[in-house]
């Protein structure tokens, strides 16, 4: 689920085109090197490419350093980036005062080359440290997909922005069939290896740009879709659905198929004013369970889905 480390970037805010290019020297063994010349420039670039480290000026024209480390610390986006202030104030009331506004350290001009080489180093390891921890906290151990945690945090985000642009968007409710008498009769690590291959199956079926699978709890799955109609999204849940049950892996209790087969409920919708991302999964859930009540192996869309909108 994890896409490979980016290679570090680090980005130089100063509004003194010589302080930038002695930094630069001293930092473009340790990665990718951008700078901006005023706190907006910077901010811009830094949305842009999220760099790891931002070693700022602290006293620029216009908007100084500690304006321009405020509206990073505020914007989420931007937040993980690591804050370095570079400055000519060397008092322990300055360096206290950077340290508070959040920054993770300070380097004090003139520079020294040795110096800023190490702290950069020093905090480039942290944050790749912090990126592991992060994307650990997000995954769910058994499947390797992303957590419930982080698909209601993404859901939430989705759901705003298909409300904003109005377009459709997809929610995919997936629960493994009789799945007690798959562990009664054949072991939970068989149980487990049986949810870790129907995972699998999922997160290849989820590839594009913004699609997301997520373990949702126990036996059950979700997939979030975005941009999707729902003649698009019973298409999809159909094919994952035939999917899943080609794994082939036998369950001789099962009463849908003499192999593991999986129910899915699906939702597309625009949403609404006064919708909620509540309200499309409880919409979901009772398509499930009106897959399971069909007789299981089946995905059904929830009734109220619109249905006059562009096909994706
Ligand atoms: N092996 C394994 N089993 C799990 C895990 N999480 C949940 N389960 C089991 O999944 C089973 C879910 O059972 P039920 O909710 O009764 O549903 P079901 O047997 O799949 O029946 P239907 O959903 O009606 O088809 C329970 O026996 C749980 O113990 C897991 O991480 N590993």
């Amino acid at each position: 689920m994890t896409a490979a480390l980016p290679e570090n970037t680090i980005l130089i805010i100063d509004d003194n085109v010589d302080t930038i290019r002695l930094l630069s020297a001293m930092v473009r063994e340790q990665g990718r090197v951008l700078f901006a010349t005023s706190g907006a420039a910077g901010l811009e670039l830094a949305r842009l490419q999220r760099p790891q480290l931002i070693l700022l000026d602290v006293e620029m024209q216009g908007m100084d350093g500690f304006a321009v480390n405020e509206q990073l610390r505020r914007d989420p986006d931007l937040r993980s980036s690591a804050v370095i202030f570079v400055t000519a104030q060397s008092s322990p009331e300055a360096e206290i005062a950077c340290l508070d506004a959040g920054a993770v350290d300070f380097i004090p001009k003139p520079l020294n080359a040795a110096v800023v080489q190490a702290r950069v180093r020093t905090h480039l390891r942290l944050q790749a440290a912090l990126a592991v921890l992060g994307d650990l906290a997000n995954q769910d151990g058994l499947t390797g997909l992303y957590n419930r945690r982080y698909f209601d945090r993404q859901v939430a985000t989705e759901f705003a922005r298909h409300r904003r642009h109005q377009l459709p968007l997809g929610l995919v409710l997936v629960d493994v069939d009789d799945f007690k008498l798959f562990n009664d009769r054949y072991g939970h690590q068989r149980g487990d290896a049986c949810l870790r291959e129907v995972a699998e199956t999922l997160q290849d079926g989820a590839r594009r740009p913004g699609e997301l699978a997520a373990r949702y709890g126990g036996e059950e799955f979700v997939v979030l879709l975005p941009n999707t109609t729902p003649a698009a999204l019973a298409r999809y849940g159909d094919w994952l659905c035939r999917r899943i049950g080609a794994l082939g892996i036998p369950h001789a209790a099962a009463s849908a198929a003499p192999h593991v087969t999986a129910s899915i409920g699906l939702c597309a919708r625009i949403p609404a004013e006064n919708d909620t991302v509540q309200g499309m999964l409880h919409a979901a859930d009772m398509a499930l369970y009106r897959a399971k009540r069909a007789g299981r192996n089946r995905s059904v869309l929830a009734d109220e889905s619109v249905s006059d909108v562009p096909a994706r």
